[in-house]
């Protein structure tokens, strides 16, 4: 059963060390990383295998964990209570369709054509780090879940459906994910005008910027949809030939694309620090392991994410604007994904 790795993440919560746990989507084995004292290592450590946690914006820290110790252990799924419980969904409403509207007219007048917009709240919460981390893995079967714990960082979740990077020798694979609609049972939907565009672009982007890097045999497939939980996206799979020497080149190539950041890149990336009115730290950063000394890496990127504080726990969810929004259903598109972690609360 799961209790020998979920006793193994208490002691290591209690010894405060470093660790990451890795679910990858569908597999039925979770993997432990920890590091076997408090360093925070802000470079690149030496060993052939580490954990990358990082930052959205570039300026900032990211955290490397040194693979000493990784151990695999076998996942059952269990059945557990995933309603959504009651919160309050006015909190910031004002703010955020205040925000979204002046967006929509920035992206109506000047450069702009995509900006991505997020807002976070505070929740109260009872359960012990490891009991989240249980109905997480529990409730989540099909995405990826991840555990970060640094001792001077702090402690973050998540369930993510977006790969950002995976290299595996000469070949890449990434994603273009946007465009969202609430699950309804089917995922045969008929997707709008402005969900189709702002989803078009960043596959365009991340398809640009391969090739600026000098990536070749570059393949998307057609844009499919996929669920992830109780929401839908629009997604394109992206496949090129590269040299697996030069992984940060291609990581700081993608990294923030237009699905969690906007476009123009530096314009969006404007917007959002005049505007948003927070730092969003690790939220649509990226974390994931890299084997091998870079041959072979995986990075998702860090949505449908929380940040655990002592009894409560922080939620960050946004959503792509472009000058064919509406305000009020990009408000309702937050509230959906916001689903996401709360009922794992
Ligand atoms: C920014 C988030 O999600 C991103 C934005 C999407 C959208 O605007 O439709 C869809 C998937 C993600 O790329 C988030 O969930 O917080």
């Amino acid at each position: 059963m799961n209790s020998p790795f979920l006793h193994q993440v208490s002691q290591l919560l209690a010894q405060e060390l470093p660790f990451f746990v890795l679910k990858k989507s569908n597999e039925n084995r979770v993997n432990l990383f920890y590091q076997s004292d408090q360093e925070w290592h802000r470079t690149t450590p030496l060993e052939e295998d580490y954990i990358v946690f990082a930052p959205f914006l570039k300026e900032q820290h990211s955290v490397y964990i040194p693979v000493e110790n990784s151990i695999s252990f076998p996942w059952t799924h269990q059945k557990v209570e995933s309603t959504l419980p009651e919160f309050d969904k006015e909190v910031n409403k004002d703010e955020y369709l205040m925000l979204v509207n002046k967006a929509i007219n920035n992206l109506q007048e000047g450069d702009l054509r995509k900006v991505v917009l997020s807002r976070k709240q505070t929740i109260k919460s009872h359960l012990s780090q490891v009991k989240l981390l249980e109905r997480l893995l529990n409730l989540y079967p099909t995405a990826n879940s991840y555990f970060f714990y640094h001792p001077k960082v702090g402690a973050w979740m998540g369930a993510t459906p977006e790969l950002l990077l995976k290299i595996e020798n000469t070949t890449l694979k990434t994603m273009s994910l946007a465009g969202t609609v609430a699950y309804d049972g089917v995922t045969d939907i008929y997707w709008g005008k402005k969900e189709r565009e702002e989803q078009q672009l960043v596959t365009d982007y991340i398809v640009e910027q391969l090739k600026m890097t000098n990536a070749t045999d570059i393949e998307t497939s057609q844009p499919q949809t996929v669920q992830a939980g109780a929401i839908c996206h629009l997604k394109t799979d992206i496949k090129a030939q590269i040299n697996p020497n030069d992984m940060y080149k291609y990581l700081n190539a993608l990294h923030p694309t237009p699905a969690v950041c906007g476009m123009p890149t530096k314009q969006a990336l404007q917007f959002i620090k005049e505007n948003e009115g927070y730092d969003r730290s690790f939220y649509t950063g990226y974390l994931g392991v890299v084997n091998n000394n870079n041959k072979n890496a995986e990075f998702f990127v860090n949505l449908r994410c929380i940040e655990l504080n002592d009894k409560t726990a922080t939620l960050y969810v946004g959503g792509g604007i472009t000058a064919l929004s509406h305000a009020q259903a990009e408000y309702l598109e937050i509230v959906n994904k916001m689903g996401t972690m709360l009922r794992v609360l």
